[in-house]
């Protein structure tokens, strides 16, 4: 963006700088739906803070951006317009809301403020990785809409936001369950069956597990007995954690969720963009393991927004490490079933965070006691 908007934005006292990573936030949709700004990451967003719709020029500048609504695609370029105010013509606006397009009133103003809008109505557009990439002011001396929809124009598409190709920060290990014991844990789900499994949400500060099926559709055999998982611990432990140490310099010595899981294409296995450690509950997760156990099945695979889509696939009995902040998706199971094993690694630390989470535990959810997620019990 031209050095003049820079300039701009610093003499304007606002605290967003071009290239800065912006505030995250939550807030709800004129429609209801759910906006959790980290989730958006993946696409272009544009952060159209409007002030009230009552003001005849902010009606205007919001027509003028949406002549390019054709570019507001989920897997491209999302918008939001954040309204000081509820506004009159709320239905129309609910209308023409969707996946891509939605409208926030923040009355209490928080947004606004963070975003340094109060009283000085602007477009601020995001990259893939939630930096300011534009900050225009309604008194842009270009002309606000004019300067918004030549920047959205001109946008790539998110795999070449970077110019050069990317990929994500995922680590491929082979070879880490050999294929028998990968069998047997299929066998051991399929005599068994699995349960429907949930995600956390935090909600009023509070962590609770929720099953939502269009976020995840995913059913989990918990392992309990001593014998099975001690033989993942070993193979985790001699195989796995050298490579993260080697190549992440991350020394864990916890593990959780020891269990298999299956994603159905019959039951349209998925689990949709999400992070790993943003709730308090799971703040200590440092790294996620994604080990295949098989390899029939098609889809499933997994993308990492932030880096583009592409996606990306354990072979049987090999993991992917990734970072427990990356915002990543498992995509819909097309064919058969995926069995996978899916621990989170820790260290002592991280350890202590949890016990300390326990207080944030939403009340009937599990509390941790440690002990049984050390990787070198005998140690
Ligand atoms: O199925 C996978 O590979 C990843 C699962 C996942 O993202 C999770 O359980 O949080
Ligand atoms: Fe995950």
């Amino acid at each position: 963006m031209a050095e003049g908007v820079t300039a701009e934005t610093e003499a304007s006292g606002g605290k967003i700088l071009l290239g800065d990573p912006v505030p995250w936030f939550s807030a709800r949709t004129i429609t209801g739906a759910q906006v959790d700004l980290h989730v958006e990451a993946g696409r272009w967003v544009v952060l159209c803070f409007l002030g009230s719709l009552a003001d005849r020029r902010a009606m205007a500048e919001l027509a003028t951006i949406l002549a390019e609504a054709a570019r507001f695609r989920e897997d491209h370029c999302v918008f939001y317009g954040i309204l000081s105010e509820m506004p009159a013509d709320a239905p129309v606006l609910a209308s023409i809301s969707g996946p891509a397009m939605g409208y926030i009133v923040d009355d209490a103003g928080d947004i606004i403020r963070a975003y340094g809008a109060e009283g000085a109505p602007r477009t601020i557009v995001l990259d893939p990785l939630l930096r300011a990439v534009a900050n225009v002011s309604f008194d842009d001396p270009n002309g606000h809409g004019q300067m918004v929809t030549t920047f959205l124009q001109q946008l790539p598409e998110v795999g070449a936001s970077a110019g050069v190709p990317l990929t994500a920060p995922v680590l491929i290990v082979p070879r880490v369950f050999e294929f028998e014991l990968c069998d047997a844990l299929v066998d051991l789900y399929e005599r068994n069956g699995g349960e429907d499994s949930g995600f956390l949400l935090d909600q009023d500060g509070r962590t609770a597990t929720v099953i939502d099926h269009r976020l995840k559709r995913r059913q989990d055999l918990v392992l309990v007995d001593p014998e099975t998982r001690a033989i993942l611990r070993d193979r985790i432990a001699r195989r796995l954690l050298p490579a993260i140490e080697r190549f992440f310099q991350f020394r864990a010595t916890r593990m959780d969720r020891y269990m298999i899981s299956c994603y159905d294409a019959e039951l349209g296995g998925h689990f949709f963009r999400h992070r790993d450690n943003v709730n308090a509950g799971a703040r200590h997760r440092r790294f996620a393991v994604s080990l295949n156990l098989n390899n029939d099945y098609d889809g499933c695979d997994l993308r990492c927004p932030e880096f583009g889509r592409q996606t990306y696939r354990a072979p049987a009995g090999g993991a992917i490490v990734f970072s427990c902040g990356m915002l990543h998706e498992v995509t819909p199971v097309t064919r058969g079933r995926r069995y996978a094993f899916v621990p989170f690694l820790y260290g002592e630390e991280d350890a202590a965070v949890r016990e300390a989470m326990n207080a944030r535990l939403e009340a009937g959810e599990t509390h941790y006691v440690g002990g049984h997620d050390r990787l070198y019990p005998e140690a």
